[in-house]
C-alpha cells in the first residue's frame, strides 16, 4: 500500500506510462494514464510499468456471475467473488439474484451494491429478479429496482426459467418501459424434472436422467417471439446447444428483435463426457453438452451469433458438491479462469484474435448491459479500465489457490495457456503482479 505505483494510478495528478504493451494483441507501444483515463504521452512520467510482452485488453465484463451475497457466504461473498473476478481480469460483474433473501427488492440489490463498492476491486452490478422470491409466478419490484441507487438495468430469474409465459411477456414490458433486458435462464422445467445430464448415449450409459436439449431451444423460441412482439430486449443466458445458436440465427433473420446471448467458458471446453467420473464437480445447468454442440458454439461465438462470453461463475460450498451426483448442487466456479479458456477454444484455434476477444468479453457485454464506461476502446480520452495479460505465462488450476471461498472448479490440475497479470480499474491497479490489491480502506469514486 501507498507504494508509488498506487500514488501514481489513482487521481492525483501524477502520470503512469504502461511501456511496452501490445494494446488487443497488436503493435507494442505505451499507454499513458493519468486521473483514470487514458491520456496522451508525457515525457516524464511519474512511474513506468515495463508491461514488455503483455497484452492489454479493456477490462473484462461478465453479464453472469453468482457472488451468493447474501444467504450464501460459506461459498463466496462480495468480497471474494470480486477479488477472483479482478484476478481474472474483470473490472465489472452482473450479480445473480438468486441469493437468500432473493434479490427482487429495492433493499437487498442496494446492499449487494454497497458492497461492492466497498470492496471496489469491480464494479458489482446486481441483477434484479423477475419474480417474487424467484417462484415465477408474481412480478418483482422492477421499477423500484431500476430506480434505487444501484439503478438495475438488467433482470433474470436464473436457476430458474420464467417459465409462464404470461409472466415472461409482462416482464418483457415493463423492461422495455425501464430500457432493461431480461436475461433468461431457458429450461422449460416442465421437460427436466429430476434431470442430470444432457439426454444422450452417455447419460444413459451412466445411468443419469437426461435433460431435453428441447428444454432450453424451445425457450429460445418461444422467448423471441414474445421479446419481439413486446418491442423488448431479450439475453439468453448460458446458451449450450447448436440448436439454439439456429434459433438465434432464424429469429434475426425473419423477426425484428433485440435478442443478445452469452456462453460460458464450460461449455466451450467441456463435453458431456466428463460425466463419467461420476464427479460433480461437473454438474452444471445447462448440463455440459456433446461435442458437436461444442464445436458448433465455438464457431457461434466467432461469427457473433452469440455475442459474448460470461461465465455462470457458480460456486458451491464442499457440503453441495462432495456428495452422490444426483444429490449435488450444478454450478461450477468460471472467473478466473474463463480466459484462459477463451484463449484455449477461440484463440489457440484461430476462431478469434485478441481483438474479438476484447469484443467478446468485454466489449459486447458491456454493450448489452448498456454499461457507458466499461468495454471502451484503448484510445486516449477513454477510461483506464484494462487488464494486462501475459500471453505465454502457463499456470496450473488448483481450487484451493482460487481467490474464490469454493473450490469447485472443473480444471483442476489443468494447464492454462495465458495468465493475467494486472488490472486496472478507472487508473487504480486492482490487481498488481497477478495479486489483488488491498483497496477495501479506498475511497470510491463518483
Ligand atoms: N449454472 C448452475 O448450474 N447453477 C447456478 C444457477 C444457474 O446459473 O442456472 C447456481 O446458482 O448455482
Ligand atoms: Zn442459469
Ligand atoms: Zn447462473
Amino acid at each position: 500500500m501507498g507504494d508509488a505505483a498506487e500514488r501514481s494510478s489513482t487521481r492525483d495528478g501524477s502520470t503512469t506510462r504502461i511501456a511496452g504493451v501490445r494494446p488487443y494483441g497488436e503493435d507494442a507501444g505505451d499507454l499513458y494514464v493519468r486521473d483514470g483515463v487514458l491520456v496522451d504521452p508525457v515525457s516524464d512520467p511519474d512511474e513506468t510499468i515495463d508491461a514488455g510482452g503483455l497484452i492489454a485488453l479493456p477490462g473484462l465484463v461478465d453479464l453472469h456471475t453468482h457472488l451468493r451475497e447474501p444467504g450464501g457466504e460459506e461459498a463466496e461473498t462480495v468480497d471474494t467473488g470480486s477479488a477472483a473476478a479482478a484476478l481474472g481480469g474483470y473490472t465489472a460483474v452482473f450479480a445473480m439474484p438468486n441469493t437468500d433473501p432473493v434479490a427482487d427488492s429495492p433493499v437487498v440489490v442496494e446492499h449487494v451494491w454497497r458492497r461492492g463498492r466497498e470492496v471496489g476491486l469491480v464494479d458489482v452490478h446486481p441483477v434484479g429478479a423477475v419474480t417474487v422470491g424467484l417462484e415465477g409466478s408474481r412480478l418483482a419490484e422492477m421499477g423500484m429496482m431500476a430506480a434505487s441507487p444501484a439503478r438495475v438495468r438488467m433482470f433474470s430469474d436464473d436457476g430458474r426459467c420464467v417459465n409462464d409465459p404470461l409472466v415472461m411477456r409482462r416482464a418483457l414490458e415493463y423492461a422495455r418501459a425501464l430500457d432493461a433486458v431480461v436475461a433468461q435462464h431457458a429450461e422449460d422445467h416442465r421437460l427436466t424434472v429430476g434431470a442430470q445430464a444432457h439426454e444422450g448415449p452417455v447419460a444413459a450409459r451412466l445411468g443419469l436422467a437426461g435433460w431435453d436439449p428441447a428444454a432450453e431451444e424451445s425457450i429460445i423460441a418461444r422467448d423471441v417471439m414474445l421479446a419481439a412482439a413486446a418491442g423488448a430486449r431479450l439475453h439468453v443466458c448460458h446458451l449450450s446447444t447448436a440448436r439454439s445458436a439456429e434459433v438465434l440465427r432464424w429469429a434475426r433473420e425473419t423477426m425484428d428483435v433485440t435478442v443478445s446471448a452469452e456462453v460460458t467458458p464450460h461449455h466451450l471446453l467441456l463435453t458431456d463426457t466428463a460425466a463419467e467420473d461420476y464427479d460433480p464437480v461437473h454438474k452444471v445447468n445447462p448440463p455440459l453438452r456433446p461435442s458437436a454442440d461444442t464445436a458448433a458454439l465455438r464457431r457461434a461465438l466467432a461469427d457473433g451469433t452469440v455475442d459474448c462470453v460470461a461465465t455462470d461463475h457458480a460456486p458451491h460450498a464442499v457440503e453441495a458438491k462432495d456428495c452422490e451426483w444426483s444429490a449435488a448442487r450444478p454450478g461450477m466456479l468460471g472467473l478466473q479462469t474463463a480466459l484462459p479458456v477463451v484463449v484455449t477454444t477461440m484463440v489457440a484455434t484461430g476462431l478469434l484474435d485478441w481483438r474479438g476477444v476484447a469484443r467478446v468479453c468485454s466489449e459486447a457485454p458491456a454493450r448489452i448491459a448498456g454499461l457507458a464506461d466499461q468495454g471502451r476502446p484503448l484510445t486516449v480520452g477513454e477510461p483506464a479500465t484494462l487488464t494486462l495479460v501475459d500471453p505465454d505465462a502457463a499456470w496450473t488450476v488448483r481450487g484451493e489457490s482460487l481467490a474464490s471461498r469454493a473450490a469447485n472448479t472443473p480444471y483442476e490440475g489443468m494447464q492454462m495457456p495465458v495468465s493475467v497479470v494486472h488490472t486496472m480499474l478507472r487508473g487504480r491497479w486492482t490487481v498488481r503482479d497477478g495479486a489483488v490489491r488491498e483497496l477495501r480502506k479506498v475511497a470510491q469514486d463518483g
